[in-house]
């Protein structure tokens, strides 16, 4: 079951004229719908047609309401339409032109015969790409369906409406012009050498829910055989975002980063990388947790990333379960799949529980019932305060790569966005309800991105001459 998310219909009524709506909305309200909008669309002599948006908190409650709705004497349900549905018929983005085109005269530049000198100077000089193309502003956000969101293997097709999702969001948060680009393969040969074929179109690659491990073997080959940033978004933009969250709990809780213990579950793309991010700030004891239970050095994985896994944490060699890694953990991190975490495991935990339970859409506990035991409480979702996603990341991420025209994206770009992150929420502004910045504070995009490029330009991996991006 998946909740919240913005459950919503519009049910269009007709309404028999004498039927009074107040009874209409109280038996939408007790069925556990909230109206949050009414339109009349006409009004006639012996019935009113009437467009009713109501609120949901849970799918299924949606059911309930129209069942009311239906058995209400007097009112006939005509039509009824799901928001969120509604605002992915057709996809979510389009292509535009930046320039129109409204005569000869126009057609000839944009297009035949004046666009073939652009096309020699840039056969003449490749960097021109750059400057002439579309190149220096695009991204392609590519999957191969595998591992979208926590819904797993779903396939290229379903896994669009995720892709395109991003594009928006790189658009408006960044105006990074994304592309969404589903591969009908989950061979890692074939998917690095799609992406090589497709990468003169575009200025960077966002990697985007490939599932472990290939997708450490697809980002690797990709990073060393692209001249552009290759990013897997599952693994470091949320490894980023969740050091920024952690950054400012533990100010709040007043621990250090170097005596934290931290429990990782789920280790696969996110995992991974969380633990990397949080091995190279410096936290010393990360203990992972898989299917299998606590990742052990003396196990035998097949998976080669958690034999490397098994050498680099679990310092106490501890065995078990998730219950046993978390006794006396300071931090819970769940990038895992929803209902892993129970009451019973956070209470094992030591004093000021830091819980970041980011599996989407479903976390690994329900927030209700784990806010009670924790100190500071993190999701993945928009709908719950402190939204750990990556988004706080790849939009101001990939506008300063693209903006220092940077090659790659390194370890020092990353722990530069998260530290611009954290720093977006003030003294005055950081408390447990508080860790991280809204996805909508503007100034999140423009701190990481000045962030990014200023360490693109430290570490030798920016392209651009001028560093105007470093002014204001
Ligand atoms: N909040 C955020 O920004 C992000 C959240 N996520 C979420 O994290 C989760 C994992 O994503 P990826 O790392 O990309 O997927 P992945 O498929 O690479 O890794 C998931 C890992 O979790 C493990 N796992 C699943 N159920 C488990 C259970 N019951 N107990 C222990 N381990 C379990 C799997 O065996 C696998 O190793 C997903 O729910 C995804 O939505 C991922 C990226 C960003
Ligand atoms: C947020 C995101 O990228 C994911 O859940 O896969
Ligand atoms: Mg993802």
């Amino acid at each position: 079951m998946i909740t919240g998310g913005g459950f919503s219909i519009i049910v269009r009524l007709e309404m028999a004229a004498g039927t009074g709506f107040s009874q209409v909305a109280a038996a939408i309200a007790d069925a556990g719908g909230d109206i949050v909008a009414l339109d009349t669309v006409h009004v006639g002599r012996h019935a009113v047609l009437r467009d009713i948006t109501v609120n949901l908190r849970r799918e299924e409650d949606g059911e309930q309401v129209l069942a009311a709705l239906r058995n209400h004497p007097g009112v006939r349900v005509v039509h009824v339409s799901d928001r969120t549905f509604l605002v992915h018929l057709g996809g979510k983005i389009e292509v535009q032109a930046k320039t129109p085109v409204k005569n000869r005269d126009d057609l000839s530049r944009v297009y035949t015969p004046g666009v073939a000198r652009v096309c020699l100077a840039i056969r003449d000089d490749p960097a021109k790409a750059f400057q002439l193309t579309i190149k220096r502003n695009t991204v392609a956000v590519v999957t191969d369906g595998t591992a979208v969101l926590g819904l797993g293997d779903i396939g290229p097709e379903a896994a669009l409406p995720v892709m395109e999702g991003k594009a928006m969001l790189f658009k408006q948060f960044a105006d990074v012009d994304a592309f969404p680009i589903c591969l009908a393969t989950r061979d890692p040969d074939e998917i690095v050498r799609t992406v090589k074929a497709i990468a003169p179109a575009f200025g960077g690659i966002n990697l985007e829910d490939i599932s472990a491990p290939r997708c450490f073997e697809i980002e690797t080959r990709l990073k060393a055989e692209l001249d552009i940033p290759v990013f897997h978004d599952d693994q470091h933009g949320t490894a980023v975002v969740m050091l920024a969250g952690l950054l400012n709990a533990v100010r709040l809780v007043g621990k250090r980063l170097t005596d934290l213990k931290v429990v990782v579950c789920g280790i696969g793309a996110a995992g991974v990388a969380c633990t990397k991010i949080l091995l190279a700030a410096g936290v010393q004891h990360i203990t992972g947790v898989d299917r299998p239970g606590i990742l052990h050095p003396e196990a035998a994985y097949d998976n080669p990333v958690w034999r490397w896994y098994a050498a680099h944490t679990n310092p106490e060699r501890r065995q078990g379960g998730l219950a046993e890694a978390l006794d006396g953990a300071d931090v819970f991190i769940g990038v895992s799949g929803p209902g892993v975490l129970r009451v019973e495991h956070i209470q094992r935990m030591a004093r000021d529980p830091i819980v970041f339970a980011m599996a989407n859409p479903t976390p690994e506990i329900p927030p209700e019932e784990a806010e009670p035991y924790v100190r500071i409480l993190a999701t993945g979702r928009s709908d719950y305060p402190n939204q750990i996603n990556n988004v706080l990341c790849f939009p101001g991420m990939f506008r300063g790569a693209l903006d220092a025209r940077a090659r790659e994206i390194n370890e020092e770009m990353k722990l530069a966005a998260a530290r611009a992150i954290a720093s977006c929420v003030g003294e005055d502004e950081l408390n447990e309800q508080y860790i991280v910045p809204s996805v909508f504070n503007q100034r999140v995009v423009k701190a990481v991105s000045r962030a990014v490029a200023e360490a693109a330009y430290q570490t030798g991996v920016a392209r651009r001459d001028a560093p105007h991006v470093l002014r204001d």
